[in-house]
């Protein structure tokens, strides 16, 4: 896939403080590329340096192998929303159009396609300030993509959307993509980046901790964790072969497991004497990855010790 935003080495201060060191990743034509990490771990100060709100100290951000990034060909939703209160929202997204030199006639037409997908039918005259939290966002969306970037940038774009608005974005967002559109997406909603993510880079205090495809984070960092409903006691559980740690609640344990176990032996050797009513074996989730990760909590690869 043609690789379209290359950041190599980037570095970034504030005062005293460095808050970026050595971040490197790409974007390709065609791809969902997740940027995750705690809060504070540097995602916005990243995002605000490839739209040139600020400068790198450090390193480089190329668009298509250029310095110069072509700010009609990015689209981008900010984490802080603001649009033009007092301006029906037609003439926002046409103003928005004819800034980034978009045809009016053909920006008219997709502003009225995109306001009925999201069942904003009717209300382009409308002013913005009229709008709730979630139909704001749908417009500010829209304001993003109208000019067709090839690409784009989205910080939070599902927060505060209720959950019908979220299947409708993400279905947007995967259209999106599926056209050729580059994706980068920021988000704190793990489920969602599970479901739309190609690939993901995760930093943690200004620092890569993980870099690669879905299916590669998941082999490298996901362990098996087996999920038994019954009444065992939790030392026992904890006692059996490769079992990390066990986390109980009520009859339910979950059993993580060690790296490289394979879980067709494993089950092959559990004791006859345990309660069984219930039992699943699946792998963590990115979201039980992040938490691990970013905490250190379990025997899991930690900050620091990754060679992804
Ligand atoms: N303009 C600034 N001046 C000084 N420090 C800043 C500035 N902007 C960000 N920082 C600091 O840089 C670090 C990274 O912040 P950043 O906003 O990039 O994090 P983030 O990953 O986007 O977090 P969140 O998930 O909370 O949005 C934080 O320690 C923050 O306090």
């Amino acid at each position: 896939m043609e690789t379209m935003l290359t950041i190599e080495n980037l570095g970034k201060s504030f005062k005293e403080t460095r808050v970026l060191r050595n971040i490197s990743f790409e974007v390709r034509k065609g791809e969902i590329m997740a940027i995750l990490g705690p809060n504070g771990a540097g995602k916005s100060t990243t995002i605000r340096n490839i739209m040139g709100i600020m400068y790198p100290d450090e390193g480089s951000i190329t668009f298509h192998n250029y310095l110069d990034i072509p700010r009609n060909k990015i689209g981008y939703l900010p984490e802080e929303r603001g649009l033009y209160k007092n301006v029906k929202i037609m003439d926002v997204l046409l103003y928005l159009a004819e800034l980034k030199d978009y045809p009016l006639k053909k920006a008219k037409e997709r502003a009225l396609d995109y306001l009925e997908k999201f069942d904003l039918e009717g209300k382009e005259n409308v002013p913005v300030e009229e709008l709730s939290k979630g139909m704001g966002q749908k417009v500010q969306f829209i304001a993003s993509i109208i000019h067709e970037p090839e690409f784009l940038i989205l910080d939070e774009p599902f927060s505060g959307l209720d959950p019908v608005s979220q299947d409708i974005f993400k279905e947007e967002i995967r259209k999106l993509a599926e056209k050729g559109t580059a994706i980068l997406l920021s988000s704190h909603q793990m489920n969602l980046v599970e479901e739309l993510a190609d690939r993901l880079f995760m930093i943690n205090k200004g620092q890569k901790v993980i870099y690669g495809t879905m299916d590669e984070v998941k082999t490298e960092y996901a362990n098996f964790k087996c999920t038994i409903r019954g009444k065992n006691e939790k030392s026992t559980l904890e006692r059996l072969p490769e079992v990390q740690r066990v986390e109980q609640d009520g009859n339910t344990s979950i059993l993580y497991l060690n790296n490289n176990v394979n879980p067709a032996t494993w089950i092959k050797h559990l004791p006859e004497q345990l309660i069984i009513n219930e039992l699943n074996i699946d792998r963590v989730t990115l979201h039980e990855i992040f938490i691990d990760i970013a905490t250190g909590k379990s025997g899991m690869k930690k900050v620091g010790e990754s060679n992804a």
